[in-house]
């Protein structure tokens, strides 16, 4: 059965900051867009401010004065949660653990005062959907964490929310599980086309899920984009180290070269002096390359073999080698990197 949902929503946050009580500034005063039906990713280490920027947005807390939330247009800041139509799901489920799966799912339709014959339709289309018809009439205690999730999903979908907020759903699961159920809910939020705000700190969940990234740092926005842009082109040093593994080799311009510890680079666009920033998959092992480094330690990872390069007085050099590669600790290798997957950013940026 195709679900006839709502158009989604755009929501808009203008000057947006938020203080607590006893002094502490969770949020330095922020705008965001999120558009229409996209998947937003809140990501950043403990205590950036994710949750809160999620809680206001649910209208679970308001905004400093000057702070206005927005959806569709229409100006939600004073509205609470139970009048913004958000659907929220979180790491402990929130589930009623008494009633059955069917119940927990017809919940909210039944406070909203939905006709039996529209809260039956609505909650068998839930169940096919998220694959829990045959569990329908089990206990939630009776279920298994990610099965719990979905219901969880199911749940706040149920109602045709305006915005589905996500705090850290997966982060209780192990990590098998974690992983299914990431790609079910990324293929599930590209069917439904809500507007979904999910927060999370771990860098993969947000690549996988999220259409857009918001990378938070000490209550503000350090950047926003595509998990493609911002792989490849973080704005600061802070963004390229939480994303994926980042290399850094100090060294100084000579002309269109870089002079560094293990060798001599191209690199025309190279900054006077300070740090090259590259990605594992930027190295390459080539036995006339301009690079020389000792294997410090392997790790066999399945499909490949991450090598790591001790550099003096520097965190190790990581790149990706074929499975077969059989290089060991100790041992010196030669290997190159593309100029133009070199880049460079202000330290304190
Ligand atoms: N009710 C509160 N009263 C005082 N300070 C709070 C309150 N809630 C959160 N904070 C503080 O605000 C800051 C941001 O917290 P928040 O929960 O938004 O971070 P987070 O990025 O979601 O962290 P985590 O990933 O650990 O959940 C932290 O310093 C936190 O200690």
């Amino acid at each position: 059965m195709t679900r006839i949902a709502p158009a989604p929503l755009g929501i808009h946050l203008t000057h947006c900051g938020k203080h607590f009580p006893d002094g502490t500034q969770a949020l330095t005063p922020l705008d965001l867009d999120i558009h229409p039906g996209e998947t937003l990713v809140l990501l950043g280490p403990s205590g950036c401010g994710k949750t809160t920027l999620l809680r206001l947005i649910a209208g679970l807390e308001s905004p400093d004065a000057g702070g206005r939330i927005q959806f569709g247009g229409r100006d939600v800041t004073a509205l609470p949660i139970e009048k913004r139509q958000v659907g929220m799901v979180f790491q402990s489920y929130a589930l009623f653990p008494n009633m059955s799966v069917r119940g927990n799912i017809d919940y909210g339709l039944r406070v909203r005062g939905d006709t039996l014959t529209k809260r039956c339709e609505k909650t068998d289309e839930m169940l096919a959907m998220m694959r829990l018809t045959p569990l329908a009439d089990r206990r939630i205690d009776q279920l298994s964490g990610g099965q719990r999730q979905r219901v969880a999903l199911a749940r706040a979908l149920a109602v045709d929310p305006a915005v589905l907020l996500l705090d850290e759903p997966l982060t209780a699961l192990d990590a098998k599980l974690r992983d299914t159920l990431r790609t079910e809910i990324a293929a599930l939020l590209r069917q439904v086309r809500v507007t979904a705000v999910f927060v999370t700190h771990d860098q993969a969940e947000a690549m996988a899920l999220g259409d857009r990234i918001v990378v938070m740092s000490a209550g503000k926005i350090a950047q926003i984009g595509s998990p493609r842009e911002i792989y490849a082109a973080p704005a600061s040093r802070f963004v390229a180290d939480f994303i994926g593994t980042l290399n850094i080799l100090p060294g100084r311009k000579s002309g269109t070269l870089w002079e560094t510890p293990l060798g001599t680079l191209p690199w025309p666009a190279a900054p006077q002096q300070g740090e090259a920033l590259f990605r594992p998959e930027a190295v390459r092992l080539d036995p006339t390359g301009p690079l020389t480094a000792t294997v410090a330690t392997r790790f066999f990872v399945g499909d490949r073999v991450r090598l790591l390069f001790d550099v003096p007085g520097q965190r190790p050099i990581a790149l990706d080698a074929p499975a077969h590669n059989e290089s060991e600790a100790g041992d010196k290798l030669c290997f190159t990197i593309a100029p133009e997957h070199l880049f460079a950013l202000p330290e304190t940026a």
